[in-house]
């Protein structure tokens, strides 16, 4: 079969390090920014950054509808940190006027875990996920405080739910592209490669 072509969401955010671990899990990927790039990937990674920024400039590329669409149509989709909260139905402790994309009928509350220099690398059991726990980085992270009904809980760390999956979409509180395991990007190019 051939390899999946991945985009990475190249607004804002930590791109080059997604894009390296695309490829060690046979996707080919590259950086999107455009609408017509868009249009040529089978699925999207947002990655982390700052979700003010990443949702200003969405708006400003013209971005934002053409994302909502693709989502809403059912790309497969991961969002990490700042990711996830762009794929958060609801947002607590957001900026007024930041926008989501919505896909995971969740409330996600921004900052939760903290300050910059309150961030920390943790071992998180990962359903679905074989070979024991992955490496998570978090980062002025955020977590899930409720989910709906169709959205699955793939891990908790602390007690708060930090990797959500509703159907094609997929989101994590915490950086996987940052610690060299690559298993979750894995994960979901086997999610993507399903629905091919
Ligand atoms: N590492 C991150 O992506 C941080 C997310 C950031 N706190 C935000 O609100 O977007």
């Amino acid at each position: 079969m051939t390899n999946p072509v991945i985009g990475v969401l190249a607004l804002q955010g930590d791109v080059r390090e997604h894009l390296i671990a695309l490829a060690a899990a046979d996707a080919v990927a590259r950086p999107v920014r455009r609408p017509d790039e868009l249009a040529e990937v089978d699925a999207l990674v947002i990655p982390g950054g700052e979700s003010t920024t990443m949702s200003k400039l969405a708006v400003l590329f013209g971005m934002l509808e053409p994302l909502r669409e693709r989502v809403k149509a059912g790309m497969p989709v991961y969002g990490t940190c700042a990711g996830m909260i762009m794929l958060a139905d609801k947002l607590l402790d957001g900026r007024e006027d930041q926008e989501t994309l919505g896909g995971i009928d969740m409330i996600v509350r921004r900052n939760a875990f903290g300050r910059q220099n309150e961030s920390f690398e943790a071992k998180i059991d990962f359903a679905g996920i074989e070979g024991g726990p992955v490496e998570g980085v978090f980062i002025r992270a955020p977590w899930v405080e409720s989910v709906g009904a169709p959205v699955e809980v793939l891990a908790t760390y602390d007690g708060h739910t930090v990797a959500v999956r509703q159907g094609n979409v997929l989101a994590t509180s915490f950086h996987p592209e940052l610690t060299g395991d690559d298993r979750v990007h894995a994960y979901f190019v086997d999610m993507v490669r399903a629905g091919l």
